[in-house]
């Protein structure tokens, strides 16, 4: 697992933006084979976007063969609510690029059957055969989409009751009124993101400090669903240096240190090379590095 560690919010939200554009540019998707995209609601992911939007405008990016994969969405909260994450992410970065609509797929919380719209979802994903690249956030329990502490870390896309503190912390998004708060949600599974080729997890803030803490410095736990991400051949977290409070300080400079190393040996910018890096560049070539990268 790689833990990507920058100063604030906007560099995680321009490395998280800048990863994706690469991804998806490498891919070279076509309308046959499009690029598999799994993408996350609440504010984690708010600066991320705006700067996919501002890569879209500058013309250095296209998601005209890119498809979607939302994680979650509330039950019961009609799809154009000011709440519902339909709109949550039509207004923050659909309607901003150039996405074709047939090619978003948001789970239905209004669907007739729910579970059957939880295996319509996870049989689309399959269909396209599976997703590239998984965004995410965390809640400040750990929870990964919706999957609350005590999730199996095995779960697939289903219908869950929300923890009482998710709810509370909802309360925000609606006037305050924790009646108001949808209390059931669909969301994709554990399982269904670590399917992911990859996946990448965005951890800001203090709030989330322990979190962060539990998912690197501690063992897998379903009490934090994200720490499954340590059994991901090709996981990702990129947070900010707030989130970082709660971890050893030999864990900060480890990952930085990797990075560091990583970063020199593919020429990836100008920080200043030591004597033992530079005999180790001498003995790596550039496709070997591509192919092994150090962090996974
Ligand atoms: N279902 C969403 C999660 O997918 C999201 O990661 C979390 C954190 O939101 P924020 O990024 O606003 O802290 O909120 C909700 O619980």
């Amino acid at each position: 697992m790689r833990l990507i560690i920058r100063s604030d919010y906007d560099e995680v939200s321009s490395y998280v933006a800048n990863y994706v554009k690469e991804r998806i540019k490498q891919f070279g998707p076509t309308p046959e084979r499009p690029f598999v995209l799994g993408l996350p609601t609440g504010s984690s992911p708010v600066g991320t976007y705006q700067k996919l939007i501002t890569l879209y405008r500058e013309g250095q990016l296209s998601f005209e063969n890119v498809v979607t994969f939302n994680m979650d969405e509330y039950v019961g909260l009609p799809r154009d609510h000011p709440e519902s994450y339909h709109s949550f992410m039509w207004n923050n970065l659909f309607l901003h690029i150039d996405i074709k609509p047939e090619n978003v797929n948001i789970l239905d919380g209004n669907a007739s059957d729910l579970d059957e719209e939880c295996k319509r979802y996870e049989a689309k994903i399959a269909l396209l055969g599976g997703v590239e690249l998984f965004l995410s956030g965390i809640g400040p329990d750990g929870h990964i989409a919706f999957n609350e502490p005590g999730s199996s870390l095995t779960s697939r896309t289903r219908v869950k009751t929300l923890a009482y503190e998710t709810i509370i912390a909802n309360t925000r998004f609606f006037d305050g009124d924790v009646a108001k708060v949808p209390k059931l949600a669909l969301t994709v599974g554990v399982a269904t993101i670590m399917d992911a080729r990859e996946v990448m997890v965005i951890i800001t803030g203090a709030h989330k400090a322990i979190a962060l803490g539990k998912c690197v410095e501690e063992g897998v736990s379903h009490m934090w669903t994200v720490s499954a991400i340590q059994l991901h051949p090709k996981g990702i977290i990129v947070c900010d240096d707030d989130a970082t409070l709660e971890l050893h300080v030999k864990t900060v400079k480890y990952f930085k240190s990797i990075e560091h190393v990583h970063h020199t040996l593919i020429g990836a910018d100008n920080i200043s090379l030591q004597g033992g890096i530079k005999q180790l560049k001498s003995n790596v070539t550039g496709e070997q590095l591509a192919v092994h990268s150090p962090f996974e």
